[in-house]
């Protein structure tokens, strides 16, 4: 089956060289034509996933028609931000029942729409084989073949099953499952317990207080999630727990390095401008809190981390506020969907 893969950063790279090694029909997609000239000549992506060679197997276009017409199975990895204008852009040459995967983290707006939920709506009439991919996948990692485990994740049961065979290797263990909701939510919003977990390491405050805010914040996306129809159980596996815990403490990952800079006192707009790479926790938590705060959902973590992008707190006033919170149970600050 011929794979395409629309997005050529760090992630949609380290995919397809993982698909190189089963896979014969496989086609990178850059927006670019200067970058995918660049690419085809160096056999290498310097900018995004640097020190890992480009299998010869794997086409690189800046042509989306090329990418997509004929692929049995299109994987979508822009920043969140691009993903419903992606899907919209693929939509006139997406095969019928072609399977799209979104592989991206984040939400689509700050009405929560999902990215597979957006992308359903630009691909309907065409296929409604939509699967989302995440879990704790560092591409650095997944690009230098170390091995690791992830969801796939649809409510089209046939369509989960082909992604679990396209993507499964020895070195890359697929699960499925039927909860999207829970598998997207997970991937969203487990950046920005990151970005807090970099700051609390940024103004070092040690192992003690990272475990209680990366248990908080399990606790806090939980409760967003399952608000919002995702099923308990999916946080405490690969898409929640495992990703969190891999983003709050990877020196790969982009979040927790934002939030180590915004502790020593570094301005969201100075990260930002500094890196050419998707700091996604920055952008999901300001759309979160919007929509927390619409449907009383209480989310602190969320909250502080919105007050230290827009410049409103310091980490240190931060910390003031999440310690002086109500004195309360445990039990009592769990969603209530039970177990
Ligand atoms: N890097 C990882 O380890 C990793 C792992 C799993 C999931 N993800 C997710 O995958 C998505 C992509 O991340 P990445 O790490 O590959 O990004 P990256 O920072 O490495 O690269 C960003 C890529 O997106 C392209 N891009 C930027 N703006 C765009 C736009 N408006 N339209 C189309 N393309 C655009 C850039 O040219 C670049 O190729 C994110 O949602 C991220 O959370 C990343
Ligand atoms: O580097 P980050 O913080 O964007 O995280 C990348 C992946 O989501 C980790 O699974």
């Amino acid at each position: 089956m011929k794979i395409a893969m629309i997005g050529a950063g760090g992630w949609g790279t380290a995919m397809m060289i993982s698909l190189a090694g089963r896979h014969k029909d496989l086609v990178l997609y850059c927006r670019k034509p200067e970058t995918a000239e660049k690419l085809n000549r160096e056999r290498e992506n310097k900018e995004y996933l640097p020190g890992v060679h480009l299998p010869e197997v794997i086409r690189i276009t800046s042509d989306l028609k090329e990418a997509v017409e004929g692929a049995g199975c299109v994987v979508i990895c822009t920043p969140s931000k691009a993903v419903a204008d992606t899907a919209g852009k693929i939509a006139k040459w997406l095969e019928k029942d072609a399977v799209v995967v979104s592989a991206s983290k984040g939400l689509a707006d700050d009405e929560g729409h999902r990215l597979s939920e957006v992308i359903a709506q630009k691909v309907a009439g065409i296929t409604d084989r939509i699967v989302a991919l995440s879990g704790p996948n560092h591409a650095e990692e997944v690009g230098a073949g170390l091995p690791c485990a992830t969801v796939a994740a649809s409510e089209v049961p046939e369509a989960v099953q082909i992604v679990q065979d396209l993507f499964m290797s020895p070195v890359f263990r697929v699960y499925r499952s039927d909860d999207i909701r829970g598998v997207e939510y997970g991937g969203a919003l487990k950046n920005i317990m990151a970005l807090a977990c970099g700051v609390l390491d940024g103004i070092k405050l040690g192992d003690n207080s990272r475990a209680a805010l990366m248990t908080r914040g399990l606790v806090e996306m939980t409760r967003f999630g399952v608000r919002f129809g995702a099923k308990m159980n999916t946080f405490f596996g690969l898409s929640g727990m495992g990703d969190l815990v891999v983003t709050c403490t990877s020196s790969h990952s982009r979040n927790h390095t934002a939030g180590v800079m915004m502790g020593e006192g570094k301005t969201a707009k100075e990260i930002v401008e500094g890196t050419n790479m998707v700091v996604e926790g920055m952008r999901t938590a300001l759309l979160v809190h919007e929509i927390a705060k619409r449907e009383h959902i209480d989310m602190p973590i969320t909250e502080e981390v919105c007050c230290l992008i827009n410049g409103e707190h310091t980490a240190r006033k931060a910390l003031e506020v999440l310690m002086a919170r109500a004195k309360k149970a445990e039990s009592e600050t769990y969603p209530t969907e039970s177990l």
